[in-house]
């Protein structure tokens, strides 16, 4: 698998996906916010709906959808592999010592699920025995679950010359990246190809031993040439450089946009404020477009004796409109709500704007976006909808519950090259 996109809306060929399980049971109304829910949701109903999307970018596309939780237990037959994630996984809780004597009674798919959903005091203590867990109570995490993992946007992105390991903001959602990285460094299907370009070698780690943040739902694949990203509530100026020095490195992406968010919950990513569905067509929440004035170029101005990238950086005090505008002719804007403001906030919020695109001018939304919805269709787009009850109560949307891996080549045509 060739790991690099150089568009966003190219025909999907795979794509990585998390059917969300047990981790979501683990949701109380004591811990829906520090989990970064908000609400519980109704699992059952939840897979079938997630069930419902992989079929129809499946059926729509014929794209491999691969499973996270498959591959997951592909990599953990390897001891070595096993026995670093428990060690990491138990360490929040201070319990490392007891990784051994934990996986020799687990089977593989056992320790999967138990990354996946947490393990709880007295679920381990009816398999094993050992002083540390009588300190605790009961309906303590030995391991904590990851409910965000079904965002598999997050925690890893493919970009034009490589893969971005993803520094999570969140506590609880850290572990995504260890399991990710471990998948993309040891399985077959992508150690080959997997060219991890951040954190690399440069990367300044904090004295708490983590880097920069930076999360896939603020990184876009604008056009062949550039790569805007979102300094928002989860991703730092710092990330934003060290990855732009990377990226610009072999002169194929010219610039690189760093998008000034508000740090507000619905400005969570960049994705949450607009998605690229074609080569001029972008669907975007009408209050970001002026909530948003502030975006700095990076570009290449030459390398250091080291061969590293020197970065020039240009302030654009303009509306994310304008610099959308001029970097992409004769764009073309679609509204979530379809121009009714009520509908615009409401439907923004359910992630109106955050559609997966599957090919040029086709996408999957949610059908309770009713008004976009509509708004896309008249655009001539392609709108392929599936249920959203449930998934949408984590604050996510279809670009969020998908990684995608590889899509066609695009063939980008040359006088819709904007300014820049
Ligand atoms: N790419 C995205 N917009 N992802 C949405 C992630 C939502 C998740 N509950 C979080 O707060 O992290």
């Amino acid at each position: 698998m060739n790991l690099r996109l150089n568009s966003e809306f190219g025909t999907l060929k795979a794509v990585l996906m998390h059917r969300p399980g047990r981790e979501i049971d683990r949701l109380t109304p004591y811990n829906v916010h520090e989990f970064l829910f908000e609400d519980m949701p109704y699992l059952e109903i939840m897979q079938r709906e997630h069930d419902e999307f992989r079929s129809l970018i499946k059926g729509a596309t014929g794209a491999t959808v691969y499973r996270l939780h498959e591959l997951l237990i592909e990599v953990l037959i390897d001891d070595a592999l096993l026995l670093n994630a428990f060690k990491i996984a138990l360490s929040d809780a201070k319990l490392q010592h007891l990784a051994e004597d934990i996986i020799v009674r687990f089977s593989t798919a056992e320790c999967a699920n138990a990354l996946l959903a947490g393990v709880k005091v007295r679920e381990l203590k009816r398999r094993m025995n050992h002083r540390s867990l009588d300190e605790m109570s009961d309906n303590e995490f030995v391991i904590s679950p990851n409910p965000n993992f079904y965002f598999m946007r997050d925690a890893a992105a493919v970009i034009q010359n490589g893969v971005i390991s993803c520094q999570m903001k969140h506590p609880a959602r850290r572990r995504e990246t260890l399991a990710l990285r471990m998948i993309y460094e040891n399985h077959p299907l992508f150690k080959e190809n997997a060219k991890i370009i951040y954190p690399n070698e440069h990367t300044q780690q904090r004295p708490d031993g983590t880097f920069p943040c930076i999360e896939g739902g603020d990184i876009i694949v604008l056009t062949d040439k550039a790569l805007a990203i979102g300094n928002s509530e989860r991703t730092d100026s710092e990330a934003i450089m060290e990855v732009a020095k990377q990226v610009l490195k072999n002169g194929k992406v010219e610039r690189v946009y760093e998008v000034l968010l508000p740090k507000k919950r619905n400005f969570m990513h960049l994705d949450t404020v607009f998605t690229i569905i074609d080569e001029n067509l972008v669907v975007t929440y009408p209050d970001a477009l002026q909530n948003v004035l502030e975006t700095r170029v990076h570009r290449k101005e030459g390398v250091d004796e080291n061969g590293n990238v020197i970065l020039s950086t240009e302030v654009l005090k303009e509306s994310l409109l304008s610099t959308l505008r001029n970097e992409i002719d004769y764009l073309e804007i679609i509204e979530t709500g379809n121009g009714n403001p009520e509908y615009a906030s409401r439907e923004q919020w359910f992630d109106g704007a955050n559609v997966f695109a599957i090919g040029p001018r086709r996408v999957i939304s949610y059908n309770r976006n009713k008004y976009t919805n509509r708004a896309l269709r008249e655009a001539g787009v392609e709108v392929l909808q599936i249920p959203s009850s449930e998934l949408s109560r984590g604050l996510g949307g279809p670009r969020c519950m998908t990684m995608a891996l590889d899509r066609q080549d695009f063939h980008w045509t040359p006088s819709l090259s904007g300014r820049y």
